[in-house]
């Protein structure tokens, strides 16, 4: 296999990333010189103890918050640290996000919600952009309920819907923080197995922090980190 193929399966890629948070005396270097390599289909979770740094890192990769140190690459682009034009771009053309708690906007329809990143991107007119979110809210099991607000939704349905507004823009990169934290185990299995199927299927590259080990188990790999480092 030649080297640009063996790139071209790399979704997203951190070297010698570090962190700090905090000022004067409660200063805390959180990451301490993190590498990654996520690959297109693959599914990592990230387990760690509490404060270890795992939320950190996923806000950089996210391009949410800015490293101290190190580079982050997405699709093989560098992305630029002085630049936040180019973060917006790359986040919103390649970067999909499910956090714990769905942040859906209240005053919209499901349909709505899932269009909102597709508007930021305005690569499809408004009757595409119906028509796709429409058709990821079919691939949720929420079909029936396009036009319903987050209020009139289960939690396990709000969950669904925020994956299918992540999965809006088709991302190269799916980045979970707790996804199913807040839902009973029957709906995070539902949760976590269509996030993970519909994965696969447009080959992203998704990094999943997690509590629950029954939810690492059934990732391809496993990432444990340690006082702001990955270790073995
Ligand atoms: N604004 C801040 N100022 C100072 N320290 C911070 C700040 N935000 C987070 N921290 C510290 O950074 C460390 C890493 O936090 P982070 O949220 O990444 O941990 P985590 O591994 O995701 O934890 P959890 O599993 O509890 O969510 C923690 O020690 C936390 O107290």
């Amino acid at each position: 296999m030649s080297a640009s193929v063996i790139d071209a399966q790399v979704a997203m890629s951190c070297q010698g990333l570090h962190k700090h948070l905090g000022e004067g005396e409660t200063r805390v270097h959180v990451l301490r010189g993190v590498d990654l390599e996520l690959r297109r289909g693959e599914i990592a979770a990230v387990v760690g103890p509490s404060g270890c740094g795992k939320s950190t890192l996923l806000y950089l990769l996210g391009l949410l918050d800015r490293q101290d140190q190190g580079q982050i690459s997405v699709c093989g682009e560098n992305v630029p640290l002085d630049r936040d034009g180019a973060h917006t771009r790359l986040r919103c053309e390649h970067i999909g996000f499910v956090f714990q708690f769905h942040f859906l906007l209240p005053e919209f329809s499901a349909l709505e919600n899932v269009m909102m990143p597709m508007r930021k991107l305005a690569r499809l007119n408004e009757d595409d952009m119906r028509a796709q979110a429409r058709s990821l809210l079919e691939q949720v099991g929420l079909g029936g309920k396009t036009q319903r607000r987050p209020s009139q939704l289960s939690g396990g349905e709000q969950q669904r819907v925020a994956i299918a507004r992540a999965l809006a823009n088709r991302p190269s990169v799916l980045l979970a923080d707790e996804p199913t934290g807040n839902l009973d185990l029957k709906n995070s299995m539902m949760v976590f197995d269509l996030l993970t199927r519909l994965a696969r299927e447009y080959q992203q590259a998704v990094l999943i922090v997690t509590h629950n080990p029954e939810l690492a188990a059934r990732c391809d790999r496993i990432l444990r980190m340690e006082d702001g480092l990955f270790v073995d």
